[in-house]
């Protein structure tokens, strides 16, 4: 069939004069044309507004043709009819995409593919060459390097909150993963040394044996915990922001969903005072929170607090073989096997807004991109600060921006060792304060390292491991340099560092090192394109639990956010339920799962109500 000889219709046409056939195998001549087969497609996903667009698309199409642009799909709808999705010129009418997700950090991928499964046309706009995001990966002389964090909470094979080993399976993937033994090995002021080991009855008679003393609290308060996770472990996670669902988990756990909405807006830090006294365990516990969130336990929510203090045990933690980077990929390419679409390079600068709603997005090389819906895995800062103008902040946007703090960047090391300076045994991950508990929040304070290389040697070449160490720094340590002092200072900060490792871990290090690249805040804010390079959001003051963390919905219609600046904040598995969450919800919004406009606006209205309580 000759796809460029076909026939228009009439512009009045509706739905109704039309009917979808797929295209098959069917190849196109034109080597930068691509052919989606739209079988699974219903009419209802074409409006009469779609309608028109398709058809203008096809007058744009044959003159781009002529023009050697690239088409970018085919679409057969009785007649064949070809459109193209991207435009310079900005024409509304070439809305094509059900959804555009701007990044493909784990939280815009888990969302893209959660809706792409669900039936969705979704396209991911990222603005570096690889997915990923903070759970990114780069490779150098034989090494590949973490961006970011390589503990992988979620990522088992048991029960409801696996969401990353879930969100894979939904794209046919499933990854080959290491078990690690232990979670984190604890260096801490007073030589106290503590790992979290897998086995939880190993882990607390550790603890137990350091503070005899506290056994009774140290249980309650893990058993806090433990009530909050099989509570969490026991729902179906879907849209807290969905009605239809949220009532039907609160009839089928009534008990689960009322123990957790009890503990929504409290912190482990308050918890843990119920039933602890010793100021040492309780900087402990501070230790402990400040891996989830970059804060203390007063500020940590309870919730956030006990899906990792418990995941760790129950699931386990597990490396993927061959480093974090690989969910990324994996996700990228399951989005793709879908039938939607990824581009690289792709640099939103902004957020079509026509009638007050979110209709496409804007590049920086100027082409435009137009969907039913628009959902921005940038942080909060950065779509209601960049890609959408400051002076138009929503209410919403403002009380988060007045309950939440961009948590200080962090400057990270990535090191090739030889192998032979760790001892026999060394653990994968590490979190050492030296002297002092007053500095575990300040910057430069307290040390994470990680050494993936202990649990997948593939990382490296044969006979070195990977160190990766970061440490929280803000921006403006490094800003209104010069390119000399940059550099000197970079050295300088990571020398200190890596010599605070030689002395308290692995004496010999700094002459063992092959290769070292340093990154500091102003890399992260220009590879992960993070405002200030932030680690994530954090509360100004003491939060009430998770009650102010907005969720996925925002002030404009048709826009969406989803990523660690959306409830229920920081952390790779809780990005990914921010993913799970913002698919459902865009889901309903565009008709692929159900929903009750009626009881939409009630619960949302409440939700932000009690947003405003926090
Ligand atoms: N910072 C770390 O060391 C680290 C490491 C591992 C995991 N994590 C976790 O990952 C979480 C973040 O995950 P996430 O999914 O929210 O976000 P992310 O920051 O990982 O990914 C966002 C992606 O969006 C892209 N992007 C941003 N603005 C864009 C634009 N204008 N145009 C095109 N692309 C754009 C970025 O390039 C990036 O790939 C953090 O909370 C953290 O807990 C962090
Ligand atoms: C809707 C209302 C008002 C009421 C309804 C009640 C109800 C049904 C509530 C339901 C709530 C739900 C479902 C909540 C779900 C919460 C989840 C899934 C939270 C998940 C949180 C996960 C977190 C915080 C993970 C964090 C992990 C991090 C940050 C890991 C970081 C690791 C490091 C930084 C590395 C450390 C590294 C070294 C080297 C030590």
């Amino acid at each position: 069939m000759d796809i460029m000889s076909s026939g228009l219709s009439s512009p009045q046409s509706t739905i109704s004069d039309w009917k979808i056939r797929p295209l098959g195998n069917q190849k196109s001549r034109n080597p930068w044309q691509k052919v989606y087969c739209f079988d699974q497609w219903k009419p209802r996903n074409f409006g009469d507004h779609q309608i028109h667009g398709l058809e203008f698309g096809v007058k744009r199409a044959k003159r781009r043709q002529r023009n050697r642009f690239p088409l970018k799909s085919v679409v057969d709808v009785g007649k064949v009819l070809e459109t193209e999705s991207s435009s310079t010129e900005g024409d509304r009418n070439s809305s094509f995409y059900d959804a555009i997700v701007i990044g493909s950090g784990v939280g815009g991928l888990v969302a893209a593919t959660q809706l792409a499964v669900k039936g969705a046309k979704v396209l991911v706009l990222e603005k570096y060459v690889i997915p990923g995001g903070s759970s990114g990966f780069y490779q150098r002389d034989g090494f590949t390097f973490d961006v970011g964090s390589s503990v992988m909470f979620g990522f088992s094979d048991k029960g409801n909150l696996n969401l990353i080993t879930q969100a894979l399976a939904a794209v046919g993937c499933r990854m080959q993963v290491i078990p690690d033994p232990t979670t984190v090995h604890f260096h801490l002021p007073n030589d106290f040394s503590i790992q979290v080991h897998r086995e939880y009855n190993k882990f607390i008679s550790e603890l137990v044996s350091k503070f005899p003393h506290e056994r009774e609290g140290i249980l309650k308060f893990y058993g806090v915990c433990w009530k909050i996770f099989n509570a969490l472990n026991s729902l179906e996670l879907k849209s807290l922001e969905e009605p239809i669902y949220l009532f039907g988990q609160f009839f089928k756990k009534p008990l689960e969903c009322l123990t957790l909405a009890y503990y929504l807006p409290q912190n482990a830090g308050n918890i843990a005072r119920n039933y602890i006294k010793d100021p040492e365990l309780l900087s402990f516990i501070d230790a402990e929170c400040f891996i989830v969130s970059t804060v203390n336990a007063m500020q940590t929510p309870i919730i956030n607090a006990s899906m990792v203090m418990c995941d760790r045990h129950f699931g386990g933690i597990n490396y993927p073989v061959g480093g974090i980077g690989e969910i990324a990929k994996s996700l990228a390419k399951g989005l793709v096997d879908q039938g939607s679409e990824i581009l690289y390079k792709a640099n939103a600068t902004s957020i079509i807004i026509e009638d007050g709603k979110a209709v496409g997005v804007k590049l920086s090389d100027g082409r435009q991109f137009y969907a039913k819906t628009i959902i921005s895995n940038a942080t909060r800062w950065d779509t209601f600060g960049k890609l959408l103008k400051k002076e138009d902040l929503p209410e919403e946007e403002k009380r988060f921006q007045k309950a939440y703090v961009k948590a200080p960047s962090f400057l990270s090391i990535h090191l090739g060792v030889k192998a032979d300076v760790l001892p026999p045994d060394t653990d994968c991950h590490h979190f050492v304060l030296e002297d002092d508990w007053e500095n575990l929040e300040k910057p430069y304070g307290s040390i994470f390292l990680s050494i993936p290389t202990v649990l997948d040697k593939s990382l490296a070449p044969e006979g070195n491991h990977i160190l990766h160490i970061f440490t929280t720094s803000p921006i403006e340590n490094w800003e209104g340099l010069s390119r000399k002092d940059y550099e000197a200072k970079k050295e300088l900060v990571a020398e200190k560092l890596i010599s605070r490792l030689d002395k308290k871990l692995f004496p010999g290090l700094k002459s063992s090192i092959v290769f070292k690249e340093v990154g500091t805040p102003k890399t992260h804010r220009r590879y992960l394109a993070r405002d200030s390079g932030t680690y994530g959001p954090m509360p100004r003051r003491t939060p009430k639990g998770l009650l102010a963390m907005p969720f996925n919905t925002t002030a404009i219609s048709g826009l969406y956010c989803v990523g660690d600046s959306c409830f229920p904040g920081q952390g790779v598995i809780a990005v990914a339920f921010s993913g799970v969450m913002c698919a459902h919800r865009v889901a309903a919004d565009i008709g692929l799962e159900k929903k009750n406009p009626v009881l939409d606006t009630a619960l949302l209205g409440v939700l932000g109500w009690l947003r405003t309580l926090a």
